[in-house]
């Protein structure tokens, strides 16, 4: 299978030519290819979205909303082909896939597609003097820039409320996860989006992403990535005075206290540290254990553990698939290895799964946890991104709020206690953007998204999102 780029409403494959190989994780072998696309592709994107400006951006709000929820439909019907194609494409269980990355990314612009029509602009009134109200005008075209991990979810996370403000886009997937993005331009046609107005441009980061990101028409960017590539993008914007939002890595706590829900605490721990392979920004990925109930919640917790099937992800059984490639396998089994070297005791999983048939050349990870790590050694403190967590048992709130804290990353954390007075006064001291309690990836779709720290700059989500993806301008009338 071939993808091709979407440029000005048409599937069109790379001018130079260049393809790149689709590996699929669970087996290690090839089975697409992806447009590895160049500068000149980009600027033909970007000048397409110049073009369909214009008009997008002076269509009601309604109307560019009635797209957006076609959109959402028309990935509801093809719900399963999606599915399939992200498990394919990244390693997920499809099972995952079926019940989280594709309904969300329906949702997205069903949301996007109907909160723009509440977006509302301010008047500031100066009593008998002036009266101000405040234009919020779409940026242009702006580039949208995701990642491998929850591919379509997080690329329609941005894109749908950059076309919901009046934005054309060029947005680049994932060179390693493209194919739902291509599934999705063809959607974006049979929808009747308007040429130009959504322009899906493939390859990698250095040569399609960096020139993106560099392109004088581009006036604002969103990013989804790692936070190397999060500082680089902003080293590169920051001189051409570009709107920059940034959602980067996470090194999340869970914070389990004595008096909480156990039973609710294990079970949710287990998915927050394991779900998709642990490669969520948001798993909890340090676990912080009050002292009284450490030894039940090991024992509670290694024997779900244990239950886990790691398994090909195609099979309804799996609970974990494969890691999305190669070096990301390398690095996860390098940070099991420093783990041992930091002093850290192994109480589940460790290596390498190896699967037999369709699967034995896969990335599969063992759930895997330590016990023993001192909080400031590099395993607590850099992003893994894989399946490998940490148990820690703490004796204070304030032992426990200093370790939470105790990172460069903060973008959520989770409070397990039955005592809401200990839940609000510590909540705010948490250095994360997204605080839950007794939960863990509960989503409202109004609400801010994104980190502190070295997590990111700015917030996704909601109102925030139309506020980034538009420039607002203030009129004053003299009475
Ligand atoms: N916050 C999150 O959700 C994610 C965090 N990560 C973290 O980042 C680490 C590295 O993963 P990578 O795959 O290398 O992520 P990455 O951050 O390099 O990739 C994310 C996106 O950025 C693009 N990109 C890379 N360099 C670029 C450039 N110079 N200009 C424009 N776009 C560029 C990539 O092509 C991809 O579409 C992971 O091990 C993990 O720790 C990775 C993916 C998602
Ligand atoms: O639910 C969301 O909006 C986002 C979830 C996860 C990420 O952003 C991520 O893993 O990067």
């Amino acid at each position: 299978m071939q993808l091709l780029n979407l440029i000005g409403g048409e599937l069109v494959p790379p001018g130079a030519g260049c393809y790149l190989p689709v590996i699929e994780p669970a087996t290690g072998q090839a089975f697409a290819q992806v447009p590895d696309s160049d500068a000149a592709d980009v600027d033909a994107a970007v000048r397409a979205g110049e073009a369909a400006l214009p008009a997008w951006r002076a269509l009601p709000a309604e109307e560019r909303g009635r797209l957006l929820v076609r959109l959402a439909e028309l990935i509801e019907r093809d719900l399963e082909a999606l599915a399939q194609a992200e498990s394919q494409d990244n390693g997920k269980p499809l099972r995952l896939a079926r019940t989280l990355d594709i309904p969300r990314a329906a949702s997205n612009f069903a949301f996007f597609g109907t909160l723009a029509q509440h977006f509302a602009t301010e008047a500031h009134v100066q009593e008998g003097v002036a009266l101000n109200y405040t234009v919020r005008h779409p940026l242009g075209v702006v580039a949208c820039i995701s990642p491998w991990n929850l591919p379509l979810y997080l690329l329609s996370w941005k894109i749908a409320p950059a076309l919901a403000a009046g934005c054309c886009v060029v947005v680049k997937p994932s060179e390693l996860t493209p194919c739902t993005a291509f599934l999705l331009s063809q959607l974006a046609i049979e929808a009747g989006l308007p040429p130009g107005v959504l322009n899906v441009v493939h390859g990698t980061g250095p040569r399609a992403g960096q020139a993106l990101v560099e392109h004088p028409g581009i006036r604002a960017i969103s990013f989804t990535g790692g936070t190397a590539t999060g500082a680089h993008l902003a080293r590169t914007a920051a001189p051409l005075f570009k709107k920059l939002s940034l959602e980067l890595g996470g090194k999340n706590p869970n914070l389990v206290f004595a008096d909480c829900d156990l039973t609710e605490a294990v079970r949710t721990s287990v998915r927050s540290s394991f779900a998709n392979q642990g490669q969520i920004c948001l798993c909890g990925s340090r676990i912080f254990i009050e002292r009284p109930i450490y030894e039940q919640f090991k024992t509670e917790f290694l024997a779900q553990v244990a239950a886990l099937r790691v398994g090909d992800p195609l099979d309804a059984a799996t609970d974990q698939g494969a890691l999305v490639s190669e070096a990301h396998l390398h690095k996860v089994l390098s940070y099991i290895e420093l783990a041992y070297q930091e002093g850290g005791r192994l109480l589940a999983g460790g290596q390498r799964e190896q699967l037999s048939g369709r699967c034995a050349g896969g990335y599969f990870v063992q759930p895997t946890v330590f016990e023993g790590l001192a909080p400031g050694c590099r395993v607590n403190q850099e992003e893994i991104f894989g399946p490998v967590v940490t148990l820690t048992p703490f004796d204070t709130e304030a032992e426990a709020l200093a370790w939470a804290n105790g990172t460069e990353y903060g973008l959520s954390a989770t409070l397990w206690t039955r005592d809401l007075a200990r839940a609000h006064r510590l909540a705010p001291q948490l250095h994360a953007g997204v605080v839950w309690v007794n939960t863990w990836l509960h989503r409202d779709l109004r609400t801010p998204f994104g980190g502190m720290k070295n997590s990111g700059v700015g917030r996704e989500g909601g109102l925030e999102a139309l506020r980034f993806f538009t420039e607002p301008q203030n009129v004053c009338v003299k009475f």
